[in-house]
């Protein structure tokens, strides 16, 4: 980092002060301080908290939600060793009083180093698995930032990071076989893929997507216990970060599925606070419903995503779990709010 901050003064922040010295040293590397102009605010009352910020240079208001000043802090000040107020959502507004440096961590990776650090045996040079730790693209950083990782408990992620696997590829490798059963999950962590799939409508196989860095595949096999769907074809050399079918099912998938009663949802539907979608076909649709629902096949699921609101919570059933555990993967993953009801309710329904 630059002079902003010493790595004295760094490692004497709260809670950095409880991480080891190795993981002190890995993060102050990575630190980037950014300036803020004075009258700006670092954040409002209500704003979501992603990130500690300390202040290292300048001074800072605090203030309420009706604007009222609370307290000021100065970079120099023992105040200034905290976390900036701390909480989620912000309860306060910070304000800049003159221009002001500040640096910012990310909460869930400082998260998962202080749960690592006591319990002892990890470093960060380690996980990054690079050969250099001071490399800036550390996948651990930016997996921590998808949606999918967010809803993670920092015990499970502390397994997670340690289950992923990095697997080198080149330009044409074939990841994954569509018919083949399914066994891994995948994260791409450099390079980017071709998702394709053949029909016996279509002579060529047909072009779904292309992948890039962050994107993951492979999941739909898993969840639904389904062959692949589609093949994955590297179209660069890359590096990708592989989980188990087991490791996925029980450290990433299960915390990402979110169930809601039937009493549940159709209170929400009945207040107009939630959308209920039915991810069976339309012919399974028009057979029977859940009153209220609409209907969005899976195999259309990724394609109309962009037409949804992300404004209001999502509530998708089918008939046996499986391919709504698939969807509400899908729509987590893309940062919807996405709770899966319980398969028996479209039995229970006399529509
Ligand atoms: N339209 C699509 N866009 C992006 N990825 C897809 C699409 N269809 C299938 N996939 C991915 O390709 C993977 C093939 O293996 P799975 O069926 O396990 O999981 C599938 C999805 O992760």
């Amino acid at each position: 980092m630059s002079e902003a901050l010493s790595f004295d003064a760094f490692a004497a922040l709260t809670p950095i002060n409880g991480l080891r010295p190795e993981n002190q040293r890995d993060l102050y590397r990575k630190l980037a301080p950014r300036t803020v102009k004075a009258g700006d605010y670092l954040f409002r009352a209500g704003d979501p908290n992603t990130e500690c910020l300390y202040l290292v240079d300048g001074e800072i208001a605090l203030e309420d939600e009706a604007g009222k000043q609370i307290k000021t802090i100065a970079a120099d000040s023992d105040a200034a060793k905290h976390r900036i107020a701390h909480q989620t959502p912000r309860s306060v507004s910070a304000r800049c009083l003159d221009a002001v440096t500040v640096i910012g961590i990310d909460n869930s990776l400082l998260d998962v180093l202080l749960t690592w650090d006591q319990t002892g045996s990890f470093e960060v040079t380690e996980l990054t698995g690079g050969p250099s730790p001071t490399e800036s693209d550390d996948w651990m950083t930016r997996l921590l930032q998808l949606p999918t990782f967010q809803m993670i408990p920092p015990g499970n992620l502390q397994t997670l990071f340690m289950r992923l696997e990095t697997v080198n590829f080149k330009a044409n490798d074939v990841v994954v076989k569509q018919g083949d059963v399914g066994d891994y999950f995948y994260v791409i962590d450099s390079g980017h893929c071709m998702v394709t799939r053949e029909s016996t409508t279509h002579p060529k196989p047909i072009k779904l997507a292309e992948l890039g860095p962050g994107a993951s595949f492979g999941e739909e096999a898993l969840i639904a216990d389904t062959s692949r769907n589609a093949t994955v074809t590297m179209m660069s050399d890359g590096a990708l970060l592989r989980l188990s079918k087991e490791d996925f099912r029980s450290l990433l998938h299960r915390s990402m599925t979110r169930q809601i009663s039937q009493d549940e949802a159709d209170r929400l539907v009945a207040e107009e606070s939630a959308v209920i979608i039915d991810v069976r076909l339309p012919s399974e649709f028009k057979l029977k419903s859940i009153p209220g629902a609409r209907n969005l096949p899976l195999y259309l699921l990724r394609m109309k995503l962009s037409a949804l609101s992300a404004e209001l919570p999502y509530i998708v059933y089918c008939d046996s779990g499986r391919r709504s555990s698939v969807a509400a993967f899908i729509m987590t993953q893309k940062g919807f709010n996405v709770q899966v009801l319980d398969s028996q309710a479209l039995s229970d329904t006399t529509a």
